[in-house]
């Protein structure tokens, strides 16, 4: 069997989510705080030398051509003129609309995965950018650091951060990003804050009151987690999560959550596992 690349997709948090604005062309200004999480999606590529990009894996009610994976490689492959192609593969872990960013991170693994396979050495700017034209959350994926962000979520600041554990909910809805960011009754006014005064920030997600009015199934799994730790959304939801010292405590409250919601506990991270395996392959 030919030979395959295979690289981790983590998901991320929204440590917390402050909106400070509306553009004109409709996106928000934010700046958020996000780290990475030891648990994610796995990818494998291996090379065509016809220029076919197959993913052979489906994804229910995501058609192959709108896949953020097929996207991300088309793109790749018409901005860097390759005539290389590639046979993808997707384990898909991480629940979709959970504000973790889980395509976000698929399409930056793909551009990272690629960018090794067809050795076209483009540097980090250069992916991060044509990331950010696939979604406002896949540059930080491709720069793999924990970071403060702004815009629209991709002038990055990277962070050290504490690693704790995280015990991450996700209530079985879907949510729509766009809906949540058009709704008149969106928080849009916060005002800026420094990257030095990041430790005195509260754990804020502007999103969250929103997403609770919309999805009761999110406010009943923030109700929830709320008996144990402080908890909060990541994103625009629907996943809600909580830290703790150490991966005993996380796993305590866990199992004491109803079987039929599903939730994992994993690492908050400052360098993504992603940057980790590309490091231990160079
Ligand atoms: C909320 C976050 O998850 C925070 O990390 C991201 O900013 C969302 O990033 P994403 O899922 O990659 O979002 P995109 O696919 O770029 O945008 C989805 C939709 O959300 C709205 N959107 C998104 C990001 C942003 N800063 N302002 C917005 O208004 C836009 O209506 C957009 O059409
Ligand atoms: N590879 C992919 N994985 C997941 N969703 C994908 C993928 N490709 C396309 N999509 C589409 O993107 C939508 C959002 O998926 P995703 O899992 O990134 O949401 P999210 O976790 O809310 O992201 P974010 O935190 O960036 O808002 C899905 O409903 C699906 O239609």
């Amino acid at each position: 069997m030919q030979e395959r690349l295979t690289l981790p997709a983590p998901a991320k948090l929204n440590l917390f989510l402050h909106i400070l604005g509306r553009r004109p062309d409709g996106y928000h200004e934010l700046q958020t705080l996000f780290q990475f999480l030891d648990h994610g999606d796995e990818l494998q590529f291996a090379l065509r030398e016809d220029g076919v990009i197959h993913l052979r894996s489906d994804i229910p009610g995501v058609p192959h051509d709108s896949n953020l994976i097929v996207r991300a490689a088309r793109k790749l492959q018409e901005a860097s003129g390759t005539r290389l192609g590639a046979d993808i593969w997707l384990d898909k872990r991480l629940p979709m609309g959970g504000g973790i960013g889980g395509g976000s991170s698929d399409a930056a693994t793909t551009l990272l995965g690629l960018d090794r396979l067809w050795n076209l050495q483009w540097d980090e700017d250069r992916l991060a950018a044509l990331g950010l034209t696939l979604g406002a959350d896949v540059p930080v994926f491709v720069r793999g650091r924990a970071a403060f962000a702004e815009g629209v979520g991709e002038k990055l600041t990277p962070v050290e951060l504490e690693e704790p554990w995280f015990l991450v909910v996700a209530p079985q809805v879907f949510v729509s990003t766009a809906e949540v960011f058009s709704d008149p009754e969106l928080t849009r006014d916060t005002p800026p804050i420094k990257v030095r005064s990041l430790l005195g920030v509260d754990g804020r997600n502007d999103c969250q009151p929103v997403v609770e009015k919309r999805y009761p199934d999110v406010r009943n799994a923030l109700i929830l987690l709320n008996k144990f730790t402080s908890a909060r959304l990541t994103g625009t939801g629907a996943c809600v999560f909580g830290s703790f010292p150490n991966r005993g405590d996380a796993d305590k409250v866990r199992r004491q959550l109803p079987a039929t919601l599903p939730s994992f506990v994993a690492q908050g991270r400052n360098i993504s596992m992603l940057h980790r395996k590309l490091q231990g392959l160079a």
